[in-house]
């Protein structure tokens, strides 16, 4: 019985692996977020066709994180992703005002979607090192995420080519697990 339960305990967390979607317009920073987790270093991306997958383990707590390519023709693919998993990573450009409409549907679109209504949602505010760029208070009020009451969310400012702000989203990823 003891044994059973420690069982279930130590599945549960400790061996599982976490389902991510990293997701977000082309250009927004998607690989070189994931490669950053991955070696804590800048590679040099191209456009992803397709989708890179990368197992990411922080404390004991194992990801399996798919970066996703973010180009339009590629976005109704987007879906095909979808089946089990636990957060989805949206990366937002923060010098792109102009495409934060359509970053807004893509979000509203995902989360209207069945397969991610038990998905939590991680927000990056990436590139802050860039002048002018919008900050994730502002990213947060215009994408209205304080009207989101049926997934858990939480924004995040980074800039993937220093790696600030990346742990400190991964630690409200990892805070999460469990709380269901
Ligand atoms: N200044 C700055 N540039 C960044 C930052 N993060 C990524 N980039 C650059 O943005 C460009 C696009 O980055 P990628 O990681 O390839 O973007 P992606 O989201 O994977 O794009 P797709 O694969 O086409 O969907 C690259 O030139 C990166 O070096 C950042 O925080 N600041
Ligand atoms: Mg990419």
């Amino acid at each position: 019985m003891m044994g059973l339960i420690f069982a279930k305990l130590w599945s549960l967390f400790c061996n599982q692996e976490h389902k991510v979607i990293i997701v977000g317009l082309d250009n927004a920073g998607k690989t070189t977020i994931l490669y950053q987790f991955l070696m804590n270093e800048v590679v040099h991306t191209s456009p992803t066709i397709g989708s890179n997958v990368e197992e990411i383990v922080v404390k004991n707590t194992h990801f399996l994180m798919w970066d996703i390519g973010g180009q339009e023709s590629l976005r109704s693919s987007w879906n095909t992703y979808y089946s089990n998993t636990e957060f989805i990573i949206l990366v937002v450009d923060s010098i792109d005002r102009e495409r934060l409409a359509i970053t807004k549907e893509e979000l509203y679109r995902m989360l209207a979607h069945e397969d991610l209504r038990k998905a939590g949602v991680l927000i990056f505010a990436n590139k802050q090192d860039m002048k002018g760029c919008m900050t994730a208070a502002e990213i947060s009020k215009y994408l209205t995420l304080s009207s989101i009451k049926d997934h858990p969310w939480h924004i995040q400012s980074c800039c993937a080519l220093t790696g600030e702000g990346l742990c400190q989203g991964l630690e409200w990823m990892t805070s999460r697990i469990g709380v269901r």
